[in-house]
Parts: structure tokens; sequence; C-alpha cells
């Protein structure tokens, strides 16, 4: 199993320092708006490569009003071996992470921890642009191949520099060329990192009835999949890309399709609970399918999920955590959401107080 025994927040948003035992059942966090509970998992989230579940850059995460930069240090048992992992920011400068006392990337981060999450902001996924649902996708793919994080970030840094050379109306040849190179190896390893997470959701939710509904999955992307006929769309795409000042074709503009399998209807026409339930149908998946192939669940983090739950289907999510036997972290404003689980999870109320949130004795 993978869970978390300790977690300290120093100076974390609104956290001055918090420090959590905990045994590896779930947890249910409880407590007013705003106490600071969804601070909480946003922590764990920085557990794994990426600027966490709301993409906050270090210094929107500092503490104010001091603003010296902040610290998450957490024992993590996975695979049968506890690791202590810190990661911090000074200074105003990107986060740091060190894992058993060793400075690291994120990528080694990434094989630890695989680290799961729906929140209340990806309720609009399947309605609103095509970016929510690739990032989606894309942090699925991380989740079974810690390496995507790494190829997404070369490819986006390479388009980039495409990107101005284009608005600056280069024209060298050469100077393309080695970018989109570049662009190819990494993009050729993103589509089919996507490919292959989409065919293990499929075969992760066709494998267990469950009480949410499949999600018929599908990756939109009309650029080419092998690495040399990417290299040779990059190439053929520049006399449209010039007048337009940015990369007209390439895996960021995938989408990822999703269609409620039972009725045949696509999950933007679903209604709002239909949508929700689709989504947590994936998590689970996807969290069913890691299980499956490297032996232990994620963590997941379910951000004010139970709420807009009914009682059956919030009962069911419940016994499908169990059965995983994830270390899943809810938040809920009252302990009576999670009553359900009983002794099955632990909880934790949070509270807040001029401004600094507190764990309840
Ligand atoms: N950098 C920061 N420094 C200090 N406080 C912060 C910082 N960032 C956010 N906060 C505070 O954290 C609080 C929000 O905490 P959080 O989102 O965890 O609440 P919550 O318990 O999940 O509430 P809700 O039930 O409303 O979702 C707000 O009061 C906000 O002002």
């Amino acid at each position: 199993m993978t869970a978390l025994t300790r977690l300290t927040l120093s100076h974390f948003r609104s956290h001055h320092r918090t420090v959590l035992d905990l045994d590896p059942r779930p947890v249910a966090i409880f407590g007013p708006n705003g106490a600071g509970k969804t601070n909480l998992i946003e922590a764990v989230s920085l557990l794994s490569p990426g600027r966490g579940l709301r993409r906050a850059s270090a210094q929107e995460m500092t503490r104010r009003p001091e603003a010296i930069g902040w610290k998450i240090t957490a024992d993590l048992t996975a695979q049968g071996r506890t690791h202590e992992i810190e990661t911090w920011s000074e200074d105003h400068a990107a986060r740091q992470t060190r894992i058993d006392g060793k400075t690291t990337s994120q990528t080694a981060l990434g094989r630890i921890a695989r680290v799961l999450w729906l929140i209340p902001a990806m309720d609009r996924l399947w309605i609103e642009g095509a970016d929510g649902r690739r990032r989606f996708l894309d942090r699925a793919a991380l989740s079974f191949e810690p390496r995507h994080g790494e190829a997404v970030l070369t490819y986006e840094k390479a388009m980039r520099e495409r990107n101005r050379l284009l608005k600056d109306q280069v024209r060298d040849p050469h100077w393309y060329a080695a970018l989109e190179a570049t662009m190819a190896k990494a993009g050729a390893e993103i589509t089919t990192n996507r490919k292959d997470t989409i065919a293990q959701l499929t075969a992760a939710q066709e494998a267990t009835e469950t009480a949410f509904p499949t999600a018929t999955l599908a990756l939109d992307d009309d650029a080419p999949d092998a690495e040399d006929a990417l290299r040779a769309a990059f190439a053929t795409s520049r006399p449209r890309d010039l007048p337009a000042g940015r990369t007209l074709v390439g895996p960021h503009r995938a989408d990822l399709l999703a269609t409620f399998a039972a009725k045949d209807i696509p999950a933007r026409d679903c209604s709002t609970g239909e949508q929700k339930a689709l989504l947590i149908s994936l998590i689970l998946a996807n969290a069913r399918a890691l299980a499956a192939q490297i032996g232990t669940p994620p963590l997941l983090l379910l951000d004010e999920v139970a709420a807009h739950l009914d009682a059956g289907r919030r009962a069911a999510l419940y016994d499908e955590i169990i059965a995983l036997n994830a270390q899943a972290w809810m938040t809920g404003t009252g302990a009576e959401l999670f009553e359900d689980l009983g002794d099955r999870a632990q909880r934790i109320e949070v509270l807040e107080t001029d401004g600094i949130s507190r764990i309840a004795p």
C-alpha cells in the first residue's frame, strides 16, 4: 500500500506549522469553509511532480504575510519501503525536492509517490476547453509513466522557443529543424504514453463492475504518432505557422474525448452529476490499474467529492476506496459526510483562527 504516516506543513498557505501523524487508513478532513482543508491536500499533491492540484507557483503557496518560503515534509510508505520526502521553496525560488536526504529531480519523486486528485474545478472538465482534459490525461499518464512529465516539459520548452522564432519571423530552417527534432522525439513519447493510458483506463473500467458509469475514451489528435512523421509534419507546417506566430500541429493540440458508455452520450452533454460520476469512475479505474501494475494504489485526493454524491453513491465510493486499500484524502465541511466510513477512516478536523489553520485536538 501507499500511505503517508507523517505530514508536516511549515509556512504553507494558511498553515503556520501543522503536523499530522497518520495510519494507513483513508483520511477524512472536515471543518468550516476557508479552514485550510484544501491547503492540506494541496500539500500532499506536491509530493508528486508538477505544480500541485491548484497549479500554483511556489510563491503563491508561501504563507502570507511572512512570505519567507514554505516546506512540506512527509514520511511515505510505498512498495514496502518508507521514504522521507522534503519539498520546499525559499526566497521565491522554484521548489526543490529531497528524498531520504538526497536532492533529486521531480521524475524521481514521481517514481515513489503516485498521486491522483479530483477537485471542484474539474467539475467543468468535460464542457470547457481541451487544456483541462489534456492535463487530466497527462496526470493519469504520469501516474503510469513517471517520465511522462519530463517529456511534456521538454516538448513545451522547445515549442516555446519555436513559437518565439515564428513570432520574430525568423526563416532560418536550421534553427527550426533542431527544435522540431526535440519536439518530435518528446511528442512521440507523449502520444504513446497517452494512448497507453487510455488503454489502461479502458481495461480497468471493463474489468470491474462498479457503481460508477463507464466512460468510453478516445484521443482526438490530428498529429502523426511516429517521431519521423511528426518531425516532417512540423517542417511542413512552417509556412502556416509563420503567419499565425505559433505551432499549429502537434500533441499540444490533442483532446481527450469521453462518452457515457451506457447511454452513448458525449460527456459534455451529460448531467452535472453524471459528468462527476464519470470522473470518479476514471480516477478509481486509474487507481485500480496502478495497483495492478506497480502493486500498490496511489494516494487519492478527493476535494469536496463526498458532498456532491447521493447517499448510495457515496457509500459505494467509500466501499471502493476500502477495497482498493488506498489512502484517500477526502475533504468536506461536515463530519457527518464521513459517517458511513465508521472506523475504516481516520478523521482530522481543521479550524482557522486569525488566518492560521489548526488541527482540532
Ligand atoms: N499564501 C497564503 N497565505 C496565507 N493564507 C492563505 C494563502 N493562500 C490561501 N490562504 C488562505 O487559505 C484559506 C483557504 O483554505 P482552503 O482552500 O484550504 O479552505 P477549505 O477549508 O478547503 O475551504 P472550503 O470548504 O471553502 O473549500 C483562505 O482563507 C485563504 O485566504
